[in-house]
């Protein structure tokens, strides 16, 4: 786990090998102690270097080992003995050096990286805080501004802002472990107290109070109900007061509340979860790992809408030429000037330049002869996305992949209309396509792996996180996302406020609570569908049972809003009302208030005090309930896809870990007796019925989520 070799004649090189990211695991951690004891014992050693394995210093410590109990040696007594240690150790930092491998290049006496090396402590992302010296250390090398937001975003930095910090000495184009020996050999006998950086005073800012309340208030409005942070500040703040020994039993203390909160635990499981949801299936046995990718040099978008023009910019900034069409002259120039002017400010952020010269603008689906991959995301209407299928069909060449931007719709009876229906799949898109992370690739019965390998890999090169699902309305998300505010309206029916219901999804952790992000998104959007699916509109008997449509209760609230024009931000009005158009400051709206009571007057409902702990309930146990359905119908490969799914694309509170983590953690038996309970005093909402799954894993004694797909295996399964 770690080689140990002469180099020079008197340097010990120190090598970890523990693939893939040399991470701190027992062993690595034990070879580290006995290489090191080993090096400062022999008198031919005048100097050591740390270095690891395939040009990756240290991704950390071995996240998995998290889970259990401490095995092996503690990481912080092996630090400490390198930092002590009478002979100059030098970090020879290639690739990463993250979290615990960041504060283990932190206790060598000298840092030497290479030019494309990236350091930082993510500990944050993963609920913690660095607890190996790391919050002590780094303030007394950078000082406490610089450190305070390394610490407390987790951000990664790149080898030259590390150099402009302090926090190495040299940055090298070169092999960094050959100029790490160099500099090994010419720091002998040199001093090393003053490179020792627990030995450092921290350089304290006359407003620490300010600047470490400055910093809570940060924290506090963009991760809202998340510990771990906060804890970090504190931290920080024993770096600055305390000398190194206290600091260190406070980083300790704070580890041990962290730890102990349930949220460390729902940050690793995203983190897992994340790379787990890359690795899909299908029924034939393909996957991932056996199936190859084709690579796509070229494709067309279709529709330059809200949607399309984030998938143009999505596909331009990672070098894939693009074709756009429209259907229109005039949207093709709005169009072509909204893509411009998109990439432009994303370059500029990015401080790189506009790649223009890939894009091409067209109203002929005629120039698409030669593309390697095309992208419908054309209005949501089944016959005109099958007539553009048709054509798209003659137009391109045989070998061409056909992927449609659907929100819900069947992407197998678009590929039927094919002549390539093993081509076809779907890339579900999420709103603005160039900012939000997920991709839904859908499966139909027909795709073929390498269609579903190529649109995979194709998210993965546009940076996006991609997971598999199958072919069923709405597929993951969307399907999951009806039931949810189904509740939310039924809520407002029984005596919520929008306000209310929107304040207690906000202190569960959510950015936005259900009618704020609906008024984000645009209330025309979801009534549009409820007409075209016959729930709603002249045509519908709405009185005749009234609030039931299609044999189960409905909700009509959101369809009068929309009947009143309030369409959300964009109209200045919906659930909330907003100073002019576009703003996006809501204000509760007595207009609503208004509303929502004539409606209760007029069906005779007596409005009743609804609790925080009823709402969070009813929304979140119905949305995990769905998930469950999802599971049985093999629409999802597992628990950890619905929850990326959610993360990603509906900005599910990281802390809480997605909605299956979130029910798994809450405990399946009351999950169970809570659906059972309010499916009995809702009997018309079929959604509230708990799921067989849900039930089976319960009578199976509440598996942990890792442990669902056992359970599900048996079953049928799309993916
Ligand atoms: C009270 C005292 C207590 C003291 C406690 C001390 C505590 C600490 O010491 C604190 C820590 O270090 S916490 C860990 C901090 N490090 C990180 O967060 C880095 C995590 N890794 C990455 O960012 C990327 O993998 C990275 C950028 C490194 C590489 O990205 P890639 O895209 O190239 O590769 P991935 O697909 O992400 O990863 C490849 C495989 O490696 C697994 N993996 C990565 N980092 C890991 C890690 N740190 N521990 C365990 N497994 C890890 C990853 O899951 C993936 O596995 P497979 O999917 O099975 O291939
Ligand atoms: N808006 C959203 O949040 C999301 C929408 N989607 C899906 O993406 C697709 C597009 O949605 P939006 O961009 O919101 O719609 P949009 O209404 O903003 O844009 C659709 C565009 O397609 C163009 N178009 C229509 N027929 C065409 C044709 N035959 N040839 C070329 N262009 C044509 C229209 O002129 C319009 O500019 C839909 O299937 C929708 O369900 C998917 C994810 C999220």
């Amino acid at each position: 786990m770690a080689r140990y070799e002469l180099v020079k004649r008197s340097v010990a090189l120190i090598t970890l090998t523990n693939p893939p990211v040399n991470a701190l695991s027992s062993p690595v951690r034990h070879a580290i102690a006995k290489s090191m004891e080993r090096a400062l014992s022999d008198p031919k050693v005048t100097a050591v270097v740390i270095c690891g394995e395939n040009g990756r210093f240290c991704g950390g410590a071995d996240i998995r080992e998290f889970a259990g109990p401490l095995r092996g040696p503690p990481l912080i007594p092996v630090l400490d003995a390198i930092e002590a240690g009478r002979k100059p150790v030098v970090a020879a930092i290639e690739g990463v050096a993250l979290g615990g491998g960041f504060e283990l290049a932190l206790v060598c006496h000298y840092r030497i990286a290479h030019s494309k090396a990236r350091l930082g402590l993510p500990e944050v992302t993963l609920g913690i805080l660095p607890a190996a010296g790391g919050s002590q250390r780094l303030p007394r090398l950078i000082g406490i501004p610089a450190a305070l937001e390394l610490i407390t975003t987790g951000r990664h930095i790149s080898a030259q802002e590390a150099l402009k910090l302090g926090i190495v000495d040299q940055v090298t184009d070169q092999n960094a472990c050959e100029m790490a020996v160099e500099f090994a050999l010419k720091s002998v006998g040199k001093p090393l107290s003053s490179r020792r950086v627990s030995m450092l005073t921290t350089p304290c800012p006359p407003d620490l109070d300010a600047l470490l309340e400055a910093a809570t208030m940060q924290v506090k409005k963009k991760a809202r109900g998340v510990m771990a942070p906060l804890a970090c500040i504190q931290a920080v703040r024993a770096a600055a007061t305390m000398p190194f020994s206290k600091g260190m039993k406070r980083e300790s203390e704070l580890m041990t509340t962290l730890f102990n909160s349930g949220q460390a635990q729902a940050f690793q499981y995203c983190f897992f979860a994340q790379r787990t949801a890359g690795k899909w299936t299908l029924p034939s046995g393909a996957q991932w790992n056996n199936s190859k990718p084709r690579e796509i040099r070229s494709a067309a978008v279709i529709g330059l809408g809200t949607m399309g023009r984030g998938i143009v910019v999505s596909l331009a900034r990672v070098g894939i030429s693009v074709i756009a069409v429209e259907s229109e002259k005039k949207l093709l120039e709005n169009g072509r000037q909204m893509v411009i002017g998109m990439l432009e400010r994303d370059a500029k952020r990015r401080g790189v330049s506009a790649s223009l010269n890939l894009l091409n603008f067209t109203l002929s689906l005629q120039d698409l002869k030669d593309v390697d991959l095309v992208i419908e995301a054309v209005f949501e209407d089944m016959a005109l996305k099958k007539r553009v299928f048709q054509e798209l069909s003659k137009v391109c060449r045989p070998t061409t992949l056909l992927c449609t931007n659907t929100s819900g719709l069947d992407v197998d009876a678009l590929a039927g209309v094919t002549n390539r229906p093993h081509l076809v799949a779907g890339m579900h898109f999420f709103s603005p396509a160039h900012v939000m992370k997920l991709l839904e690739v859908v499966c139909g019965p027909r795709s073929s792996s390498e269609t579903i390998a190529t649109a995979m890999s194709l998210g993965k090169k546009m940076g996006k996180v991609s997971v598999a699902v199958g072919n069923c309305p709405g597929f993951v998300g969307n399907r999951m996302l009806k039931p949810y505010l189904d509740q939310a309206t039924f809520l407002l029916e029984e005596g919520a406020t929008p306000e209310q219901i929107d304040k207690a999804l906000e202190d569960f952790g959510f950015a936005m609570g259900v009618f704020r992000m609906s008024d984000l998104a645009g209330l025309d959007v979801g009534w549009r569908v409820r007409k075209e699916s016959g729930l709603t509109g002249p045509d519908v008997d709405s009185k005749n049972p009234p609030r039931r449509r299609q044999g189960h209760r409905y909700c009509p609230i959101p369809d009068m809003v929309c009947e009143q024009g309030r369409f959300g931000q964009k109209t200045g009005r919906g659930w909330y009302m907003y100073d002019k158009p576009g703003d996006t400051n809501a204000k509760p709206d007595p207009l609503i208030q208004n509303l929502l009571e004539t409606y209760r007057s007029r069906y005779g409902i007596q409005p009743r005090n609804i609790s925080d702990q009823e709402i969070i309930e009813r929304c979140l146990f119905v949305l995990a309930n769905e998930g469950f359905r999802i599971l049985e119908d093999g629409m999802a490969a597992r628990p950890e896809d619905i929850d990326v799914i959610y993360l990603f694309g509906y900005a599910f509170p990281r802390h809480r870990g997605g909605p299956m983590f979130y029910v798994s953690m809450v405990g399946l038996e009351r999950v169970l007796e809570r659906l059972e309970y309010y499916h009995q005093a809702h009997p018309d909402v079929p959604h509230l019925e708990p799921s067989a799954l849900l039930k089976k894993l319960v009578a199976c004694g509440s598996p942990p989520v890792q442990k669902w797909r056992e359970y599900i295996k048996t079953m049928h399964s799309h993916l």
